[in-house]
Order: C-alpha cells, then sequence, then structure tokens
C-alpha cells in the first residue's frame, strides 16, 4: 500500500486522434479509481478531452507549455491558454523536446514558474541518455537537471511531480528494473530536499517513464520512491492503459 494514490499519465505523444479520444476514455471512464489518471493528448484534441471527460475524475493535461505568456511566438501554447479550455497539469523538458527542439534546464524553470503561477502542475521529466549512462553518469545528469529547473519556486499550496525517464527505455521495451528505479528515484528525492527543503520534497510526487507496461508496472509500483507512472506506447492500446491503471489502483491507499 503506497501512502497516497500513485498518478498514472498517459502521453499520447504525436499520436491519437478523435477515435482514441472516445475510445480510450471510455476504457477507463467508468471505473471508479483511487490512483489518479491524466492523458495528455496532441494540444487539439485537449478541448474534445476535457469536454469527454467532464464528468470524470480524470485529469487532461499538455505535453508541452510556451515558456513565453503572450505575444509574437507563432505556434506556442501559454499556460494561462491550457488552463482555460482545462487542463491540470503540463509535462516540462520531455527528452524528446530536449533532444529533438533544443530545450534546456534555463527553459524547463521558466516553463515551470509559467506552470505554477497558471495553476498548472508541472511535471518535470529527467533522465540520462544510453551513453551518459554507460558512463555511470545518471547522477550528474540528474543533478544538473534538476537544480538548474528546481530552485526558487513558489511551491505553496502548488503541486509539482518529477518523471523520471532514462531515455534509453523510452519507446525501446527495455525498461530500467524495479531496482534501479528505485535508487535513482531515492537520489532525486534526496536532491528535492537539498533544493526545495525536506517539508516541500515531501509532497513531490516522482513518477517512472520508460517502457512501461501492464507487465512491469506493479513491481515499479510497489517501490517505495515510485509515485506513479508516465506511459508512452501502452497508453495508445486502451485496455492496455487500463490494465495499468487498475494495477496503480490497487496499491492506492
Ligand atoms: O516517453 C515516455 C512517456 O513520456 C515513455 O514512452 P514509452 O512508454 O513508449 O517507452
Amino acid at each position: 500500500m503506497k501512502k497516497r494514490a500513485p498518478l498514472v499519465v498517459a502521453n499520447w505523444k504525436l499520436n491519437g486522434g478523435t477515435d482514441l479520444i472516445c475510445t480510450s476514455v471510455a476504457s477507463v471512464l467508468n471505473k471508479s479509481f483511487k490512483a489518479e489518471v491524466g492523458i495528455a493528448p496532441p494540444y487539439v484534441y485537449i478541448s474534445d478531452m476535457v469536454n469527454f471527460l467532464r464528468n470524470s475524475n480524470i485529469l487532461v493535461g499538455s505535453q508541452n507549455v510556451s515558456k513565453f505568456a503572450s505575444g509574437a511566438f507563432t505556434g506556442e501554447t501559454s499556460a494561462q491558454m491550457l488552463k482555460e479550455v482545462g487542463c491540470t497539469f503540463c509535462l516540462i523538458g520531455h527528452s524528446e523536446r530536449r533532444q529533438m527542439f533544443l530545450e534546456n534546464d534555463a527553459s524547463c524553470h521558466t516553463k515551470i514558474e509559467r506552470a505554477l503561477v497558471n495553476g498548472l502542475m508541472p511535471i518535470l521529466c529527467v533522465g540520462e541518455n544510453d551513453q551518459q549512462y554507460e558512463l555511470g553518469l545518471t547522477q550528474d545528469i540528474l543533478y544538473r537537471q534538476l537544480h538548474q529547473a528546481l530552485p526558487n519556486l513558489e511551491l505553496q499550496g502548488k503541486r509539482l511531480c518529477i518523471a523520471y525517464e532514462p531515455v534509453w527505455a523510452i519507446g525501446t521495451g527495455k525498461a530500467a528494473s524495479a531496482e534501479q528505479v528505485q535508487e535513482v528515484h531515492q537520489y532525486i528525492y534526496q536532491e528535492l530536499c537539498a533544493i526545495l527543503g525536506e517539508e516541500a520534497a515531501e509532497g513531490v510526487q516522482i513518477l517512472y517513464g520508460g517502457s512501461v507496461k501492464k507487465d512491469n508496472a506493479a513491481e515499479l509500483l510497489a517501490m517505495p520512491n515510485v509515485d506513479g507512472l508516465l506511459v508512452g506506447g501502452a497508453s495508445l492500446d486502451p485496455e492496455h492503459f487500463a490494465q495499468i491503471c487498475t494495477i496503480a489502483n490497487d496499491v492506492a491507499p
């Protein structure tokens, strides 16, 4: 049993469409999970998703947010807009954005501030790549990512999550083992205490992402410092995602 309900978040990435909104919602909608469930579809489907889910507890969020508040920034979407259309959370600094869209720790910091000010819960994604992993640099990379993105935040009364997503585990079918994840999450918690203070760090949920499936969800969630899961590929299969949510539900207090 966990101290608090786990959070399971679906990251659809650049996938899905109107059809998936209906089916994915149908498979989780009528279950009253004690675990928290969130879905992050592409921006254009957020309003439809919020609409479909208006009588449920399922949270809707975005996969990114602009570091700007408003102005001449073609193609950007602000935290205020996301809040206005019904988002409750946003992913920030996903490794795909860091790798392909050149996001860095400084922009993550600004985005987290924007999210918090506008009432969105930021889910900061961190994690090392294959090469860094092979070189034993996991903690160094996490140290930099956390210490640059998280200082001086106004967290009073706000929620913040960290998602540990080792790049080598994303979309590869090669998930980190539960023991590896526990060790890294413990380290993240230690650094959160150093940056935010122990009381604030206690309130931060640490999720794991990277090849999460129904087959490894239970062992990952059994780890004391694993507070939830961030699911990519498996979340596109509604039945599969519902099974992962059910597993999370079984360990909810
Ligand atoms: O990047 C991820 C979630 O944000 C993980 O993706 P996969 O579950 O497809 O490995």
